[in-house]
């Protein structure tokens, strides 16, 4: 029987090449230029952060990857396969999940509601065979709830499964998007800001989770986020952007201790936008 919720996933390839490539991306608007030519690498089962100051190109590069912007150069490949401009429609069934900084979430259905929106993409039986509740349409429906129940346990959101998401807490509504992004299965999670709006407490449940997540799923994740205690805390490497370019490449404590890193957060050296 095949599930609708957990497809046999593709053996992963044994390779040398990286999960996600991003390579010598150039975005412009006009006569400025957001990227300047950045390349990095997100490995299989990697957390990586990316920073930088305001400004700096992080929500540009973010959006090429997540197929919102098609960047003017450069290309991005995921698993191997060209994605560079590939609609965001598309990302979900390539296995590419995100979240977003200010949440997109149906504000009136409930959150289980929200996390089964998630799976739409993953359905194999056609409209007829759900609406005339098939043996395969029941057999895919009962697969996704099961699913979503685990995943309602895992981000600790049982207590409010029925509840619309419109009347809960910004933390919670988070955990609510987290977990639709997951029901998709991705084998990268992209995240826009996860800890912005949370409190001290949350942000560092916010740190354990994305572990949890990590492990539980086999994962690869992308964070953009300002939040640099949980930045440095949870990420294997860190790429750290200034004005468009790449400055620093690495683990975070090597970023964190890199000179031009530093100096762009106290805005102490001389610095240019790339051309
Ligand atoms: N749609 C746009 N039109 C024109 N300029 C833009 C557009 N989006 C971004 N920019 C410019 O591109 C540069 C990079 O912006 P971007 O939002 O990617 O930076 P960021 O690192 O995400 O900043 P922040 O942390 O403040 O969100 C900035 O100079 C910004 O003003």
């Amino acid at each position: 029987m095949r599930s609708v919720v957990a497809p046999p996933r593709r053996a992963r390839r044994v390779t040398a090449t990286a999960l996600l490539e991003v390579r010598d991306i150039v975005v412009r608007f006009g006569g400025v230029t957001a990227v300047g030519g950045v390349s990095f690498d997100v490995g299989d089962g990697q957390i990586c952060g990316l920073i930088g100051p305001n400004g700096a190109g992080k929500t540009t590069l973010f959006n090429c990857i997540s197929g919102f912007y098609r960047p003017n150069e450069g290309e991005i490949r995921f698993d191997g396969q060209r994605i560079t401009g590939a609609p965001r429609h598309r990302m979900a069934g390539l296995g590419i999940g995100r979240t977003f900084q200010n949440l997109a979430l149906f504000r009136s259905l409930s959150v289980r509601d929200n996390v089964l929106a998630g799976a739409h993409h993953l359905g194999r039986a056609g409209f007829l065979a759900c609406a005339l509740r098939l043996p395969g349409a029941v057999r895919e429906a009962a697969a996704t709830a099961g699913e979503a129940r685990r995943l309602l346990a895992l981000l600790d959101l049982e207590a409010v499964a029925d509840i619309p998401v419109a009347s809960l807490p910004f933390g919670t509504q988070k955990r609510v998007e987290l977990a639709r992004a997951l029901i998709s299965r991705p084998r990268l999670l992209l995240l826009d800001e996860p800890a912005g709006g949370l409190n001290h407490g949350e942000v560092d449940d916010l740190a354990d989770l994305l572990r949890r997540i990590r492990a539980e799923f086999s994962l690869s994740i992308l964070l953009v986020e300002h939040h640099m205690n949980l930045v440095m805390h949870v990420s294997d490497k860190v790429v750290a952007l200034d004005f468009g370019r790449k400055i620093a490449d690495g683990t975070p404590l090597e970023v964190r201790t890199n000179a031009e890193v530093i100096a762009a957060y106290l805005g102490e050296a001389p610095r240019e936008r790339a051309a």
